[in-house]
């Protein structure tokens, strides 16, 4: 809980006019058009009570004649108005507010893009911001946005206006009953949404709430479906979703029992308001200073003033909204913080890196070490290794020892905490890191399977070969073929075109084994079109044994021009490689041809012979 509202007025005042700027987003048209509407529902309710006083007045003359006509078409007319402007608000307000949030989303993914390491973008800080701008709060059956924040404090300004107009035509006939119910219903006002927004505090410290989502949606209906069904899950499922339900919502309703509870003295500053503004015009009206006529201009404006008693829909929206436009204002204030700062994440440009298409660099890894956020130990730890231009070098060791995060050191995506990396003697840390980047082709061993055609899961990794052009077909093929995806490729009546896609419109799906083909595919193409550092985390893993057997004729010996970094547990993927480096404890362990490590008798040794017993007691069995 931010204790906001407890915060000084000018904080306040500066968080209002904040969320008014952000209108400006709301483009010209549709924003002028809704203030245009919030502009006529504020005069309405002052122009409804000087017509209806006016009609009575005019009718009491006892003529049926046009003034009474006019009057009445005025009084008509106004309640019609009253009607239409909700239409118009239906259709302004939500192009207005998905406007506004989405030119605060595209600012919050080109900040996000922008970084260029993971560790800013994992660190539960950045997550939880980024969870709460994008939030859309549907915790009361209504959005709640940046955008319909904006809206909101749009809607109370006018609301405002509107009483304040009120209380300025009631003050021509009474200036303390005037300012008196105006100041009853600020009161009112302040007093409900001091009571009512603390449930808003509830939900938002509520972190369980975004899990029950993940009960009812993600897992249960796409990625856990298998599960579900054949281990009978769905019992599971819906426990989990009732108790965190409860978790959620218990307390919310029991905040807002206390509330209710709470009520009788707002009744009881109602009641007397209205009692006040009827009576005080009356009695005028029976000591003969005061028309009925009047009296009911009178009335009707002291109601005018009391609406804004009324917390509308527009308070939840503003304070719900303001969350997500402050963890917005946050993350750039972050980012703009860091650039200055200079800190590992820094995007700022630097050396560029050779074009690709060169030689292979040399790539150093000096007295690494590397532990990840809030982590306890290091994942690596004093690791020093040469990777020479050109070579094959195959790193093994057992699972969680820390090779995939030596590839994501070696794309720059995390920053040693010690030690350095260098590129033919360059720091990794001054090179450009997009143009480092265009260097390396890495399969990561969870690949991405893109929602796109078979070429461009492909092409897409190489956009430097591809951009403002179509992607070379011939290239594409070749690239398939080495990867050992002919047949797939003769199998998809589309062809290259054919969508991978299973959710779009005519789109199919592969094996988790052609999946690994496209993707192998997809960086053997990269390396075609110039990237000279190649890497395969667990490349063979989804292949069958005919295709884990030919691998390295098939693919890594007919890579030309590039480094080759293999990471596999499979022997027959690690054996033909040129290098093998076990690593163990965060360092380099043993270092050396199959042949050297397996007469060194250590833990490469003992690795290939539990291996080579198993696929012997296999074989016999
Ligand atoms: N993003 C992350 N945040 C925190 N810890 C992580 C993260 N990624 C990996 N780790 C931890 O770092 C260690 C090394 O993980 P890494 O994926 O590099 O191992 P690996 O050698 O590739 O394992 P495997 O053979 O199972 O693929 C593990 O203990 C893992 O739990």
């Amino acid at each position: 809980m931010r204790g906001r509202r407890t915060d000084g007025l000018g904080r306040l005042f500066g968080t209002r006019v904040r969320l008014l700027r952000l209108l400006a987003g709301g483009g010209t048209l549709s924003t002028g058009l809704l203030v245009g509407v919030q502009v006529v529902r504020a005069v309405v309710p002052t122009a409804r009570a000087l017509s209806v006083g006016h009609l009575v007045a005019v009718f009491g003359r006892g003529q049926l004649d046009w003034p009474v006509f006019a009057a009445a078409a005025l009084v008509a007319g106004l309640f019609l108005i009253d009607q239409w402007v909700w239409l118009a608000l239906a259709a302004v307000r939500p192009l207005v507010v998905r406007r506004i949030d989405g030119g605060l989303r595209a600012g919050l993914r080109t900040l996000a893009v922008n970084l260029p390491g993971l560790d800013r973008l994992e660190s539960r800080e950045f997550q939880d911001r980024a969870a709460r701008a994008v939030d859309v709060g549907t915790g009361f059956g209504r959005e709640r946005s940046p955008g319909t924040a904006a809206v909101g404090q749009l809607e109370l300004v006018f609301r405002m206006v509107s009483a304040v107009g009120a209380t300025v035509l009631l003050a021509t006939f009474s200036v303390p009953l005037a300012v008196g119910l105006l100041a009853v219903s600020l009161l009112i006002r302040r007093t409900l949404r001091r009571q009512w927004l603390g449930i808003i505090d509830v939900l938002d410290a509520d972190t369980i709430g975004q899990r029950r989502n993940y009960y009812v949606s993600e897992q249960a209906v796409y990625g856990a479906a298998k599960d579900v069904r054949l281990f009978g899950l769905s019992d599971w499922f819906a426990g989990r979703m009732r108790a965190t339900t409860m978790r959620t919502y218990g307390p919310v309703w029991r905040r807002q029992l206390a509330v209710l509870r709470r009520q009788w003295w707002i009744v009881l500053f109602s009641v007397g308001a209205a009692v006040a503004t009827m009576a005080v015009p009356a009695a005028a009206v029976f000591a003969g200073s005061l028309d009925p006529a009047q009296m009911i201009t009178y009335v009707l404006a002291g109601f005018g003033i009391m609406e804004i008693g009324r917390m509308g829909e527009e308070a939840f929206d503003i304070e719900y909204g303001l969350r997500g436009v402050e963890a917005t204002d946050e993350l750039a204030a972050e980012y703009r913080t860091t650039r200055r700062s200079g800190s590992p994440t820094t995007v700022t440009p630097r050396r560029p890196a050779d074009e690709p298409g060169g030689a292979p660099p040399t790539i150093r890894f000096e007295e690494v070490v590397f532990r990840y956020p809030g982590a306890t130990r290091p994942v690596l730890d004093g690791l020093t290794l040469t990777l020479r231009p050109g070579e094959t070098v195959a790193v093994v060791g057992e699972n969680g020892v820390g090779k995939t995060t030596f590839v994501k050191l070696l794309g720059g995506l995390y920053r040693p905490d010690s030690g350095r990396i260098t590129v033919d003697g360059v720091d990794l840390a001054t090179l450009d890191p997009m143009a480092w980047r265009q260097r390396l082709a890495v399969l990561f061993q969870d690949f991405v399977r893109y929602p796109a055609s078979l070429r461009d899961n492909v092409a897409l990794t190489a956009a430097e070969r591809v951009s403002g052009r179509p992607a070379d077909d011939d290239a594409v093929r070749d690239a398939l073929d080495r990867a050992g995806a002919t047949t797939l490729l003769a199998d998809l009546t589309d062809g290259l075109d054919t969508s991978l896609w299973r959710e779009g419109t005519g789109g199919t799906d592969l094996s988790g084994g052609q999946w690994q083909r496209v993707a192998l595919a997809r960086v053997l193409f990269a390396v075609a079109a110039g990237r000279r550092v190649l890497v395969l985390d667990e490349p063979t893993a989804h292949l069958d044994v005919r295709a884990e057997a030919e691998f390295h004729e098939r693919v890594v010996s007919r890579v030309r021009d590039a480094t080759t970094l293999l990471i596999s547990h499979r022997l027959s993927t690690v054996r033909p490689a040129g290098r093998i480096i076990l690593l163990r404890a965060g360092r380099v362990a043993e270092d050396g041809s199959h042949d050297d490590l397996m007469a060194l008798g250590g833990g490469y040794a003992r690795f290939f012979t539990v291996q080579a017993e198993a696929f012997a007691a296999r074989e016999r069995g």
